[in-house]
């Protein structure tokens, strides 16, 4: 499994966590960036990771920034994309069992990093469950 992670500067430190999270379980990744806490324009980090996904060079998403409202907004505008924002882990189970997420939207600034990363790990750990779900989210696609 390969993980994309992006977002803004105030998602930085915990990306940086997350990555490492990751990599000690063996999980691959690649970083879209930021790489400092200077301040950024998410859109320039969110669009070229939500296009990654698409190609699918990396499996799922994880996007953080303060809020994650504007990550959110900004990876939805890809067809293909369904981008969660979660703030607690069984929100972020739900997003792939029932909504099939490809992209998870962590809020830095609402959640611990402790709480990002039982996020993080529930939603790359987590499954479609298809059937009933599969019809709504082809209707998603529809439009
Ligand atoms: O929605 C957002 C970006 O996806 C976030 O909440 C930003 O991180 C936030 O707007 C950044 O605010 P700042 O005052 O410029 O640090």
């Amino acid at each position: 499994m390969k993980i994309a992670l992006g977002g803004d500067h105030a998602g930085y430190e915990y990306k940086k966590a997350l990555i490492e999270a990751l990599a000690a379980e063996g999980v691959e990744t690649k970083d879209f960036g930021p790489f400092s806490t200077d301040s950024v324009d998410y859109p320039d980090y969110v669009h070229p990771l939500a296009k990654s996904v698409l190609a699918k060079e990396a499996d799922l998403g994880i996007l953080i920034c303060g809020s994650a409202n504007g990550v959110a907004i900004t990876a939805n505008k890809h067809a293909g994309i369904r981008a969660a924002i979660c703030w607690k882990p069984e929100l972020a189970e739900l997003a792939r069992s029932h909504n099939d997420a490809n992209v998870v939207c962590i809020p830095a600034r609402f959640v611990s990093l402790d709480e990002a990363k039982e996020i993080a790990q529930k939603f790359i750990s987590s499954k479609f469950e298809g059937g009933r779900h599969a019809n709504r989210v082809n209707k998603i696609d529809c439009v």
